[in-house]
Protein backbone atom coordinates (compact mmCIF):
# COMPACT_ATOMS: atom_id res chain seq x y z
CA UNK A 1 0.00 0.00 0.00
CA UNK A 2 1.27 3.65 -1.11
CA UNK A 3 0.41 7.06 0.12
CA UNK A 4 -1.90 7.71 -3.06
CA UNK A 5 -4.20 4.43 -2.56
CA UNK A 6 -7.11 5.95 -0.37
CA UNK A 7 -6.72 5.11 3.19
CA UNK A 8 -8.55 2.55 5.08
CA UNK A 9 -11.33 2.08 7.32
CA UNK A 10 -9.18 1.01 9.71
CA UNK A 11 -6.26 3.13 9.41
CA UNK A 12 -8.98 6.24 10.25
CA UNK A 13 -10.22 4.43 13.06
CA UNK A 14 -6.80 4.66 14.45
CA UNK A 15 -5.73 7.88 13.52
CA UNK A 16 -9.04 8.91 14.56
CA UNK A 17 -8.47 7.45 17.61
CA UNK A 18 -5.26 9.33 18.50
CA UNK A 19 -6.39 12.56 17.62
CA UNK A 20 -9.32 11.73 19.96
CA UNK A 21 -6.85 10.82 23.17
CA UNK A 22 -4.77 14.11 22.20
CA UNK A 23 -6.42 16.77 21.49
CA UNK A 24 -10.31 15.65 23.24
CA UNK A 25 -12.59 16.62 20.21
CA UNK A 26 -16.13 15.11 19.79
CA UNK A 27 -15.50 12.13 17.61
CA UNK A 28 -18.19 13.67 15.48
CA UNK A 29 -16.27 16.22 14.62
CA UNK A 30 -13.20 14.69 14.32
CA UNK A 31 -14.67 11.81 12.01
CA UNK A 32 -16.78 14.34 9.53
CA UNK A 33 -13.01 15.92 9.19
CA UNK A 34 -11.55 12.80 7.82
CA UNK A 35 -14.64 11.51 5.75
CA UNK A 36 -15.18 14.95 3.96
CA UNK A 37 -10.75 14.58 3.30
CA UNK A 38 -11.02 10.96 2.76
CA UNK A 39 -14.50 10.08 0.55
CA UNK A 40 -14.72 6.69 2.16
CA UNK A 41 -17.35 4.75 0.79
CA UNK A 42 -20.61 4.14 3.05
CA UNK A 43 -19.65 0.79 3.78
CA UNK A 44 -15.94 1.67 5.37
CA UNK A 45 -17.47 4.75 7.12
CA UNK A 46 -19.74 2.48 8.97
CA UNK A 47 -16.87 0.00 9.69
CA UNK A 48 -14.70 2.35 11.03
CA UNK A 49 -17.50 4.17 13.10
CA UNK A 50 -17.72 0.96 14.52
CA UNK A 51 -14.05 0.34 15.44
CA UNK A 52 -14.01 3.90 16.87
CA UNK A 53 -16.88 3.33 18.98
CA UNK A 54 -15.87 -0.49 19.94
CA UNK A 55 -12.33 0.69 20.86
CA UNK A 56 -14.15 3.62 23.01
CA UNK A 57 -16.39 1.56 24.43
CA UNK A 58 -13.37 -1.33 25.80
CA UNK A 59 -11.08 0.96 26.02
CA UNK A 60 -9.47 -0.52 29.28
CA UNK A 61 -10.10 -3.97 28.79
CA UNK A 62 -8.41 -3.90 25.34
CA UNK A 63 -5.34 -2.23 27.01
CA UNK A 64 -4.84 -4.75 29.75
CA UNK A 65 -5.17 -7.44 27.54
CA UNK A 66 -2.73 -5.57 25.53
CA UNK A 67 0.16 -4.81 27.90
CA UNK A 68 -0.41 -8.65 29.26
CA UNK A 69 0.77 -9.58 25.95
CA UNK A 70 2.94 -6.47 24.86
CA UNK A 71 6.86 -6.64 26.37
CA UNK A 72 6.76 -3.12 25.69
CA UNK A 73 4.85 -0.99 28.13
CA UNK A 74 1.79 0.62 26.95
CA UNK A 75 3.42 3.94 27.55
CA UNK A 76 5.87 3.68 25.78
CA UNK A 77 4.44 2.16 22.71
CA UNK A 78 3.76 5.06 19.64
CA UNK A 79 0.26 6.08 20.09
CA UNK A 80 -0.59 5.49 16.14
CA UNK A 81 0.53 1.81 16.86
CA UNK A 82 -1.17 1.35 19.90
CA UNK A 83 -4.64 2.37 18.55
CA UNK A 84 -3.69 0.42 15.54
CA UNK A 85 -3.23 -2.76 17.69
CA UNK A 86 -6.49 -1.90 20.09
CA UNK A 87 -8.36 -1.73 16.27
CA UNK A 88 -7.15 -4.97 15.35
CA UNK A 89 -7.54 -6.47 19.25
CA UNK A 90 -11.24 -5.24 19.42
CA UNK A 91 -11.98 -7.07 15.74
CA UNK A 92 -10.87 -10.36 16.90
CA UNK A 93 -12.58 -10.22 20.52
CA UNK A 94 -15.60 -8.45 18.96
CA UNK A 95 -16.01 -8.70 15.04
CA UNK A 96 -16.88 -12.45 13.99
CA UNK A 97 -17.31 -12.41 10.39
CA UNK A 98 -13.85 -11.07 10.12
CA UNK A 99 -11.18 -13.61 8.75
CA UNK A 100 -8.23 -13.35 11.64
CA UNK A 101 -5.72 -13.11 9.25
CA UNK A 102 -7.67 -10.29 7.11
CA UNK A 103 -7.23 -8.63 10.71
CA UNK A 104 -3.33 -8.76 10.81
CA UNK A 105 -2.59 -7.46 7.08
CA UNK A 106 -4.86 -4.78 7.26
CA UNK A 107 -3.40 -3.56 10.85
CA UNK A 108 0.59 -3.64 9.20
CA UNK A 109 -0.73 -2.26 6.16
CA UNK A 110 -2.13 0.92 8.49
CA UNK A 111 1.24 1.30 9.86
CA UNK A 112 2.99 1.04 6.20
CA UNK A 113 0.37 3.72 5.51
CA UNK A 114 1.28 5.86 8.42
CA UNK A 115 5.11 5.74 7.03
CA UNK A 116 5.40 3.73 10.54
CA UNK A 117 9.40 2.48 9.87
CA UNK A 118 9.66 -1.12 8.61
CA UNK A 119 10.93 -2.63 11.91
CA UNK A 120 7.97 -2.12 14.03
CA UNK A 121 5.55 -3.76 11.52
CA UNK A 122 7.22 -6.83 13.15
CA UNK A 123 5.96 -5.93 16.65
CA UNK A 124 2.26 -5.12 15.15
CA UNK A 125 1.83 -8.38 13.59
CA UNK A 126 3.97 -9.87 16.06
CA UNK A 127 0.97 -9.10 19.29
CA UNK A 128 -1.66 -9.66 17.23
CA UNK A 129 -0.30 -12.90 15.89
CA UNK A 130 0.20 -14.04 19.35
CA UNK A 131 -2.91 -13.31 20.54
CA UNK A 132 -4.77 -15.86 17.90
CA UNK A 133 -2.44 -18.21 18.80
CA UNK A 134 -3.55 -17.71 22.45
CA UNK A 135 -7.08 -17.59 20.98
CA UNK A 136 -6.69 -20.70 18.84
CA UNK A 137 -5.37 -22.77 21.84
CA UNK A 138 -8.08 -21.60 24.17
CA UNK A 139 -11.26 -20.53 22.26
CA UNK A 140 -12.94 -19.38 25.56
CA UNK A 141 -9.94 -16.81 26.15
CA UNK A 142 -12.03 -13.73 27.08
CA UNK A 143 -10.69 -9.92 27.38
CA UNK A 144 -9.89 -9.36 31.45
CA UNK A 145 -12.41 -8.02 33.44
CA UNK A 146 -10.26 -7.20 36.33
CA UNK A 147 -6.75 -5.47 36.25
CA UNK A 148 -3.51 -6.83 37.26
CA UNK A 149 -4.62 -5.84 41.13
CA UNK A 150 -7.80 -7.85 40.76
CA UNK A 151 -10.02 -4.79 40.54
CA UNK A 152 -12.74 -4.72 38.24
CA UNK A 153 -12.74 -3.18 35.00
CA UNK A 154 -15.24 -0.48 34.22
CA UNK A 155 -13.91 1.03 31.11
CA UNK A 156 -14.74 4.82 32.20
CA UNK A 157 -12.21 6.77 33.80
CA UNK A 158 -11.99 6.60 37.61
CA UNK A 159 -13.15 9.69 38.99
CA UNK A 160 -16.05 9.37 36.82
CA UNK A 161 -16.86 5.72 38.48
CA UNK A 162 -15.71 7.27 42.10
CA UNK A 163 -18.23 10.38 41.67
CA UNK A 164 -21.27 7.67 40.39
CA UNK A 165 -20.54 5.88 43.28
CA UNK A 166 -21.27 8.50 45.73
CA UNK A 167 -24.26 8.82 44.09
CA UNK A 168 -25.86 5.83 43.07
CA UNK A 169 -23.73 3.37 45.05
CA UNK A 170 -20.77 0.68 43.67
CA UNK A 171 -23.29 -1.90 42.13
CA UNK A 172 -25.63 0.82 40.75
CA UNK A 173 -22.69 2.23 39.26
CA UNK A 174 -21.55 -1.11 38.41
CA UNK A 175 -24.73 -1.59 36.51
CA UNK A 176 -24.60 1.67 34.69
CA UNK A 177 -20.56 1.03 33.21
CA UNK A 178 -21.69 -2.38 31.96
CA UNK A 179 -25.15 -0.84 30.09
CA UNK A 180 -22.65 2.41 28.55
CA UNK A 181 -20.34 -0.59 27.53
CA UNK A 182 -23.03 -2.16 24.95
CA UNK A 183 -23.93 -1.09 21.83
CA UNK A 184 -27.17 1.19 22.17
CA UNK A 185 -30.20 -0.07 20.11
CA UNK A 186 -31.91 2.97 17.82
CA UNK A 187 -35.07 4.38 19.55
CA UNK A 188 -37.82 6.53 17.58
CA UNK A 189 -40.03 8.51 18.87
CA UNK A 190 -43.54 8.13 16.77
CA UNK A 191 -45.11 11.43 15.10
CA UNK A 192 -48.12 10.94 16.54
CA UNK A 193 -49.90 13.73 14.90
CA UNK A 194 -48.73 12.05 11.39
CA UNK A 195 -49.12 8.08 12.36
CA UNK A 196 -49.88 6.54 15.41
CA UNK A 197 -47.67 3.97 16.73
CA UNK A 198 -49.34 0.85 15.52
CA UNK A 199 -49.46 2.15 12.21
CA UNK A 200 -45.66 2.84 11.89
CA UNK A 201 -45.11 -0.33 13.41
CA UNK A 202 -47.11 -2.25 10.39
CA UNK A 203 -44.75 0.04 8.31
CA UNK A 204 -41.62 -1.11 9.67
CA UNK A 205 -43.41 -4.95 10.36
CA UNK A 206 -43.75 -4.95 6.32
CA UNK A 207 -40.52 -3.48 5.67
CA UNK A 208 -39.16 -6.81 7.34
CA UNK A 209 -37.26 -4.35 10.31
CA UNK A 210 -37.49 -5.86 13.47
CA UNK A 211 -38.46 -3.64 16.43
CA UNK A 212 -40.77 -3.57 19.53
CA UNK A 213 -42.23 -0.73 22.04
CA UNK A 214 -40.35 1.01 24.08
CA UNK A 215 -40.42 0.18 27.86
CA UNK A 216 -41.33 4.02 28.91
CA UNK A 217 -42.31 6.22 26.32
CA UNK A 218 -45.70 5.63 24.82
CA UNK A 219 -44.66 6.87 21.45
CA UNK A 220 -41.20 4.96 21.54
CA UNK A 221 -40.26 2.20 18.91
CA UNK A 222 -37.05 0.39 19.83
CA UNK A 223 -35.05 -0.77 16.67
CA UNK A 224 -32.55 -3.31 18.24
CA UNK A 225 -30.55 -4.50 15.09
CA UNK A 226 -31.20 -1.36 12.98
CA UNK A 227 -27.48 0.18 11.34
CA UNK A 228 -28.80 1.51 8.02
CA UNK A 229 -29.21 5.15 7.02
CA UNK A 230 -31.71 6.57 9.01
CA UNK A 231 -33.20 8.03 5.64
CA UNK A 232 -34.16 4.78 4.48
CA UNK A 233 -36.63 4.07 7.23
CA UNK A 234 -40.24 4.11 6.20
CA UNK A 235 -41.70 7.38 5.99
CA UNK A 236 -38.49 9.78 6.82
CA UNK A 237 -39.57 12.41 4.62
CA UNK A 238 -43.28 12.05 5.40
CA UNK A 239 -42.15 13.24 9.15
CA UNK A 240 -43.36 9.95 11.09
CA UNK A 241 -40.48 9.94 13.16
CA UNK A 242 -37.79 11.13 14.42
CA UNK A 243 -34.42 9.62 16.57
CA UNK A 244 -34.70 10.72 19.83
CA UNK A 245 -34.03 8.39 23.00
CA UNK A 246 -36.83 7.89 25.31
CA UNK A 247 -35.41 9.81 27.75
CA UNK A 248 -35.37 12.82 25.95
CA UNK A 249 -38.82 11.89 24.45
CA UNK A 250 -39.70 11.96 28.01
CA UNK A 251 -38.64 15.25 29.27
CA UNK A 252 -40.72 17.44 26.77
CA UNK A 253 -43.64 16.18 28.87
CA UNK A 254 -43.05 18.30 31.52
CA UNK A 255 -44.15 21.23 29.71
CA UNK A 256 -47.41 20.17 30.20
CA UNK A 257 -50.25 20.59 29.93
CA UNK A 258 -49.95 22.76 27.51
CA UNK A 259 -52.12 25.47 27.38
CA UNK A 260 -54.69 26.59 24.21
CA UNK A 261 -52.97 29.18 22.35
CA UNK A 262 -50.30 29.41 24.20
CA UNK A 263 -46.66 31.30 24.22
CA UNK A 264 -43.98 28.45 24.65
CA UNK A 265 -40.00 29.10 24.35
CA UNK A 266 -36.86 26.21 23.91
CA UNK A 267 -34.15 28.42 25.24
CA UNK A 268 -31.27 26.18 24.57
CA UNK A 269 -33.05 24.59 21.11
CA UNK A 270 -30.05 22.94 19.89
CA UNK A 271 -30.80 20.53 16.54
CA UNK A 272 -34.40 21.04 17.60
CA UNK A 273 -34.72 17.84 19.18
CA UNK A 274 -37.05 18.77 21.99
CA UNK A 275 -38.33 22.00 19.75
CA UNK A 276 -40.04 19.39 17.21
CA UNK A 277 -41.49 17.42 19.72
CA UNK A 278 -43.29 20.55 20.88
CA UNK A 279 -44.04 21.62 18.14
CA UNK A 280 -45.93 18.14 17.00
CA UNK A 281 -47.36 18.65 20.08
CA UNK A 282 -48.50 22.10 19.49
CA UNK A 283 -50.46 21.63 16.55
CA UNK A 284 -53.33 20.47 18.28
CA UNK A 285 -53.38 23.24 21.25
CA UNK A 286 -52.66 26.19 18.42
CA UNK A 287 -49.15 26.77 20.44
CA UNK A 288 -46.95 29.65 19.38
CA UNK A 289 -43.26 28.28 19.32
CA UNK A 290 -39.83 30.31 19.78
CA UNK A 291 -36.55 29.02 20.10
CA UNK A 292 -33.18 30.62 21.03
CA UNK A 293 -29.72 28.76 19.62
CA UNK A 294 -26.84 30.38 19.23
CA UNK A 295 -24.94 28.10 16.72
CA UNK A 296 -25.95 29.03 13.43
CA UNK A 297 -25.02 25.25 11.85
CA UNK A 298 -27.54 23.78 14.87
CA UNK A 299 -30.09 26.08 13.91
CA UNK A 300 -30.32 25.12 10.41
CA UNK A 301 -30.62 21.84 11.18
CA UNK A 302 -33.43 22.40 13.79
CA UNK A 303 -35.36 24.27 10.99
CA UNK A 304 -35.27 21.31 8.77
CA UNK A 305 -36.22 19.27 11.45
CA UNK A 306 -38.83 21.29 12.68
CA UNK A 307 -40.26 21.43 9.03
CA UNK A 308 -40.30 17.74 8.14
CA UNK A 309 -42.22 16.89 11.60
CA UNK A 310 -44.62 19.60 11.95
CA UNK A 311 -44.54 21.18 8.89
CA UNK A 312 -44.70 24.24 11.28
CA UNK A 313 -44.60 28.36 10.01
CA UNK A 314 -45.25 29.36 13.69
CA UNK A 315 -42.10 28.61 14.72
CA UNK A 316 -39.71 31.68 15.37
CA UNK A 317 -36.49 30.48 15.09
CA UNK A 318 -33.44 33.23 17.00
CA UNK A 319 -30.00 32.60 16.42
CA UNK A 320 -28.57 34.37 19.70
CA UNK A 321 -27.33 33.25 23.41
CA UNK A 322 -30.71 33.14 25.67
CA UNK A 323 -29.02 35.68 27.46
CA UNK A 324 -28.99 38.07 24.22
CA UNK A 325 -32.92 37.22 23.66
CA UNK A 326 -35.34 40.42 24.11
CA UNK A 327 -38.48 37.95 24.12
CA UNK A 328 -41.33 38.49 21.98
CA UNK A 329 -42.72 42.03 22.89
CA UNK A 330 -41.88 41.65 26.37
CA UNK A 331 -44.81 39.20 26.14
CA UNK A 332 -43.77 36.54 28.43
CA UNK A 333 -44.17 32.39 27.87
CA UNK A 334 -46.58 29.81 29.47
CA UNK A 335 -43.96 27.33 29.23
CA UNK A 336 -39.78 27.39 28.90
CA UNK A 337 -37.67 24.42 28.65
CA UNK A 338 -33.79 25.08 29.30
CA UNK A 339 -32.13 21.95 27.68
CA UNK A 340 -28.57 22.72 29.62
CA UNK A 341 -25.26 22.33 27.77
CA UNK A 342 -24.25 20.06 29.87
CA UNK A 343 -21.31 17.58 30.68
CA UNK A 344 -23.13 14.43 28.82
CA UNK A 345 -22.35 12.17 31.67
CA UNK A 346 -25.98 9.85 31.05
CA UNK A 347 -25.12 9.82 27.51
CA UNK A 348 -21.51 8.51 26.97
CA UNK A 349 -23.35 4.84 26.51
CA UNK A 350 -24.63 6.88 22.95
CA UNK A 351 -21.38 8.93 23.31
CA UNK A 352 -18.56 7.06 24.23
CA UNK A 353 -15.98 9.99 23.36
CA UNK A 354 -17.65 11.99 26.18
CA UNK A 355 -16.05 9.78 29.11
CA UNK A 356 -12.60 10.16 27.88
CA UNK A 357 -12.91 13.90 27.00
CA UNK A 358 -14.53 15.13 29.93
CA UNK A 359 -12.31 16.68 33.04
CA UNK A 360 -13.93 16.73 36.30
CA UNK A 361 -13.14 20.15 36.90
CA UNK A 362 -15.59 21.27 33.71
CA UNK A 363 -17.78 20.58 36.06
CA UNK A 364 -18.10 23.42 38.04
CA UNK A 365 -18.50 25.66 34.67
CA UNK A 366 -21.48 24.11 33.33
CA UNK A 367 -23.16 24.40 36.88
CA UNK A 368 -22.36 27.72 36.78
CA UNK A 369 -23.55 28.49 33.48
CA UNK A 370 -26.71 26.02 33.99
CA UNK A 371 -27.75 28.43 36.63
CA UNK A 372 -27.56 31.58 35.36
CA UNK A 373 -28.84 29.87 31.80
CA UNK A 374 -32.03 29.42 34.60
CA UNK A 375 -32.26 32.92 36.03
CA UNK A 376 -32.51 34.11 32.23
CA UNK A 377 -35.41 31.80 31.93
CA UNK A 378 -37.02 32.58 34.92
CA UNK A 379 -37.36 36.65 33.75
CA UNK A 380 -38.96 35.17 30.73
CA UNK A 381 -41.55 32.86 32.13
CA UNK A 382 -45.47 34.38 32.74
CA UNK A 383 -46.99 33.97 35.67
CA UNK A 384 -48.40 30.42 36.37
CA UNK A 385 -46.47 29.31 33.54
CA UNK A 386 -43.77 26.42 33.79
CA UNK A 387 -40.50 26.27 33.29
CA UNK A 388 -38.58 22.91 32.44
CA UNK A 389 -34.77 22.43 33.42
CA UNK A 390 -33.15 19.50 31.79
CA UNK A 391 -29.68 18.01 31.25
CA UNK A 392 -28.27 14.77 30.23
CA UNK A 393 -25.99 14.96 33.21
CA UNK A 394 -25.36 12.66 35.92
CA UNK A 395 -23.95 14.96 38.21
CA UNK A 396 -25.97 16.58 41.10
CA UNK A 397 -23.81 19.95 40.57
CA UNK A 398 -25.25 19.93 37.34
CA UNK A 399 -28.99 19.02 38.54
CA UNK A 400 -30.31 18.73 41.54
CA UNK A 401 -28.30 21.47 42.92
CA UNK A 402 -28.42 23.62 39.87
CA UNK A 403 -32.55 23.78 41.27
CA UNK A 404 -31.92 23.97 45.25
CA UNK A 405 -29.95 27.12 44.23
CA UNK A 406 -32.09 28.83 41.75
CA UNK A 407 -35.07 28.25 44.27
CA UNK A 408 -33.26 29.78 47.10
CA UNK A 409 -32.87 33.52 45.66
CA UNK A 410 -36.40 32.70 43.40
CA UNK A 411 -39.41 31.91 46.13
CA UNK A 412 -41.80 33.05 43.25
CA UNK A 413 -41.18 28.81 42.39
CA UNK A 414 -41.91 26.12 42.92
CA UNK A 415 -40.53 22.61 42.16
CA UNK A 416 -43.76 20.48 41.02
CA UNK A 417 -43.60 16.68 40.89
CA UNK A 418 -42.76 15.44 37.35
CA UNK A 419 -44.66 12.13 37.74
CA UNK A 420 -48.05 14.19 37.21
CA UNK A 421 -46.88 14.78 33.41
CA UNK A 422 -45.35 11.29 32.45
CA UNK A 423 -47.43 7.93 31.26
CA UNK A 424 -47.46 5.56 33.80
CA UNK A 425 -44.29 3.26 32.77
CA UNK A 426 -42.66 6.02 33.00
CA UNK A 427 -43.19 7.59 36.69
CA UNK A 428 -41.20 5.09 38.71
CA UNK A 429 -38.08 7.36 36.45
CA UNK A 430 -39.28 10.25 39.26
CA UNK A 431 -37.29 10.37 42.66
CA UNK A 432 -37.70 13.18 44.89
CA UNK A 433 -39.93 14.74 42.22
CA UNK A 434 -37.58 15.22 39.86
CA UNK A 435 -37.16 13.03 36.79
CA UNK A 436 -33.91 11.01 36.89
CA UNK A 437 -33.30 8.37 34.14
CA UNK A 438 -30.29 6.28 34.43
CA UNK A 439 -28.52 3.63 31.79
CA UNK A 440 -28.78 1.39 34.76
CA UNK A 441 -32.69 1.56 33.55
CA UNK A 442 -32.26 0.74 29.99
CA UNK A 443 -32.58 4.52 29.18
CA UNK A 444 -30.15 7.30 28.33
CA UNK A 445 -29.28 9.48 31.79
CA UNK A 446 -31.33 12.11 31.89
CA UNK A 447 -32.33 14.95 34.71
CA UNK A 448 -35.17 17.09 34.75
CA UNK A 449 -37.02 19.53 36.93
CA UNK A 450 -40.82 20.97 36.49
CA UNK A 451 -40.98 24.25 38.00
CA UNK A 452 -44.30 26.17 38.28
CA UNK A 453 -44.06 30.56 38.22
CA UNK A 454 -46.66 31.45 40.77
CA UNK A 455 -49.24 33.60 39.42
C1 LIG B 1 -28.16 20.03 25.29
S1 LIG B 1 -28.05 20.95 23.88
C2 LIG B 1 -29.73 21.14 23.40
C3 LIG B 1 -30.28 19.95 22.68
C4 LIG B 1 -31.66 20.19 22.12
N1 LIG B 1 -32.59 20.67 23.10
C5 LIG B 1 -32.23 18.95 21.45
O1 LIG B 1 -33.14 18.31 21.99
O2 LIG B 1 -31.78 18.62 20.34
C6 LIG B 1 -27.69 22.56 24.51
C7 LIG B 1 -27.69 23.64 23.45
O3 LIG B 1 -27.57 24.90 24.11
C8 LIG B 1 -26.88 25.76 23.25
N2 LIG B 1 -26.36 26.90 24.03
C9 LIG B 1 -25.12 27.10 24.54
N3 LIG B 1 -25.06 28.29 25.17
C10 LIG B 1 -26.30 28.84 25.08
C11 LIG B 1 -26.85 30.08 25.51
N4 LIG B 1 -26.12 30.95 26.19
N5 LIG B 1 -28.15 30.33 25.23
C12 LIG B 1 -28.88 29.42 24.55
N6 LIG B 1 -28.41 28.24 24.10
C13 LIG B 1 -27.13 27.96 24.37
C14 LIG B 1 -25.78 24.88 22.65
O4 LIG B 1 -25.31 25.43 21.43
C15 LIG B 1 -26.53 23.56 22.48
O5 LIG B 1 -27.04 23.44 21.18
Amino acid sequence: MTNTTPPTARFIAAETLCKLFRTRTSIKILFDRKIQKNNLPARDRNLAMNLIYGVLRQKQTLDEFLSGVSRTPLKKIDPFIHQTLSVGLYQIFFLERIPRSAIVNEAVNSCRYKRIPQRLHGFVNGILRETIRRLEKDPSLTLPDTDKNGNPIHNHPDWLVKRWSNTFGMEETARICRENNREPCLVLRVNCCRISPADYSRKLREASIPHQPGMFSTASLVLPDFHGQIRSLPGFDAGYFQVQDEAAQLVTLLLGPLKKDGLYLDGCAGLGGKTAHLAERGIQHNLEIHCVEPDSRRLSLLRDNVKRLSGDNRLHAHQMGLEDFPGDNNRLYDGVLIDAPCSGTGVTGRHPDIRWNRREEEIAEYSRRQLALLKTAADLTAPGGILVYTTCSLEPEENEEVIRSFLTTHPAFILTDCRDQLPEPAQKLVKNGFFQPHPAMTIDGFFGARLQKQG
